[in-house]
């Protein structure tokens, strides 16, 4: 076996204060994110949208202690999985690739090829497929690789997404366990999980497979759990005025509070790591809601990190990979046959060339209202609450 490598997958997140602003440009400029049907209003849409969002996201950085967590603990889940990995035989270089902040998956590309990988495991952290996430990073790898001859001799393989993993389940399931026993009545607890929300249109329009996999992994825990305990699924962070899956974190708490919970275990879903979603969002404002609301006793399930069981199940991944026929990035990208990711869709509308000129003057007409609602601080999107 040549030298091997490992890609580890991740979105990124502002180190300080300051890294906020571009952090949020980067992540709006991404067709992934937010989908517009005109690729050139892209990039003024993202600066618009993350110049208007960079102060409130700030102020939550700020409530974390002033920047993301991600980069560090990524690193850190990095170190244990290529010891983990020696420790079962299999001598890997641990390479992290973040998609809109350092260390950028330009970066890691640039030293695995440096440091002449000969065999790649593409691993990204998060156990669920979504356009928006894991898709996006297959996107810009797909463009990297077509540019760069060097990077097409490697002898890669992507694992698109691992949310049945069994060690993943174990510890899931171990970690939900220990937040139980902290209550007198253990199976009394109401288990809530919250996923990171997408649009809904992802899914319904674009294929995106995110909502069925996120349900099948909380089946898939719960049946290792095996406990009595009553359960529900909602999704978190909504952002902007179009309708994303439902039902939303806050109703589903409210909710729940009204039917008389009292003592109830968050259990993120979607990330293997803290950051600003659980640390701030989670431990702070669904916890402020909750106890508004009246539930009294509201325990989250920390990310798992570091843990030994977790990073366990990273380095099985890796080493079953490698023995598995390899899984391609175009394949990883389109997983499933309705999938649709830019840049390769074209909406339907600009098909005809006299659809193109409408495009052309209707675009041209958002944008100037674009810059005078920037300027004068009123318009549509500060009515429908996309700005504020
Ligand atoms: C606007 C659309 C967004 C979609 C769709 C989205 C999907 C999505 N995101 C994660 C995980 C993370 N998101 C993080 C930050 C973050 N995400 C969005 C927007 C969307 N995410 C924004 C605006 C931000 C910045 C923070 C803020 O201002 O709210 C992060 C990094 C957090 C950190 O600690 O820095 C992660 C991780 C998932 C899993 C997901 C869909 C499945
Ligand atoms: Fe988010
Ligand atoms: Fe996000």
């Amino acid at each position: 076996m040549g030298r091997v490598g490992v890609l580890l997958l991740n979105l990124g997140g502002p180190d300080k204060l300051e890294d906020v602003g571009p952090f949020l440009y980067n992540l709006f400029s991404d067709p992934e994110i937010i989908r517009l049907p005109f690729r050139w209003l892209q990039k003024p849409l993202a600066w618009f949208i993350a110049t208007r969002r960079t102060r409130t996201s700030q102020e939550n950085y700020k409530q974390i202690g002033g920047g993301s967590p991600l980069r560090r603990i990524t690193e850190a889940q990095g170190e244990a999985l290529k010891e983990q990995l020696s420790y079962l035989g299999q001598q890997a270089n641990i390479y992290v690739g973040m998609r809109y902040w350092h260390p950028y998956t330009e970066e890691a590309i640039a030293q695995l090829t440096q440091d002449n990988v000969e065999q790649l495991v593409i691993l990204p952290l998060y156990p669920q497929f979504s356009i928006s996430t894991s898709g996006s990073s297959f996107r810009l790898l797909e463009k990297l690789w077509q540019q760069d001859p060097k990077l097409q001799r490697i002898d890669y393989t992507v694992i698109p997404s691992w949310y049945k993993q069994s060690s993943y389940l174990q510890v899931m399931a171990e970690l939900i366990a220990q937040e139980l026993e902290q209550f007198p009545n253990p199976n009394d607890v109401h288990i809530f999980f919250s996923a990171h929300g997408v649009p809904k249109s992802y899914v319904e329009e674009a294929g995106d497979p995110y909502q069925q996999e996120i349900e099948e992994c909380t089946a898939l825990i719960m049946e290792t759990l095996n406990r009595p305990n009553a359960h529900t699924l909602a999704y978190q962070s909504r952002v902007g005025p179009v309708e994303w899956l439902q039902p939303y974190t806050e109703d589903a708490l409210k909710e729940l509070a009204a039917q008389g919970v009292k003592d109830l275990v968050v259990v993120p879903i979607s990330f293997v790591s803290e950051h600003i979603e659980t640390l701030q969002e989670i431990d702070i404002e669904y916890r402020e809601v909750a106890e508004e609301a009246g539930i009294h006793n509201f325990r989250r399930v920390p990310a798992p990190n570091t843990h030994p069981v977790f990073i366990n199940a990273l380095a099985e991944l890796v080493i079953d990979a490698l023995k598995n026929p390899s899984f391609k990035l175009s394949q990883a990208a389109q997983m499933k046959k309705m999938v649709k990711m830019y840049p390769q869709e074209r909406w339907e509308w600009g098909l005809t060339t006299s659809a193109e000129v409408w495009n052309g003057r209707i675009a041209m007409l958002g944008f100037i209202a674009l810059i005078i609602e920037l300027i004068t601080g009123q318009g549509i999107l500060h009515m429908i609450g996309i700005l504020q």
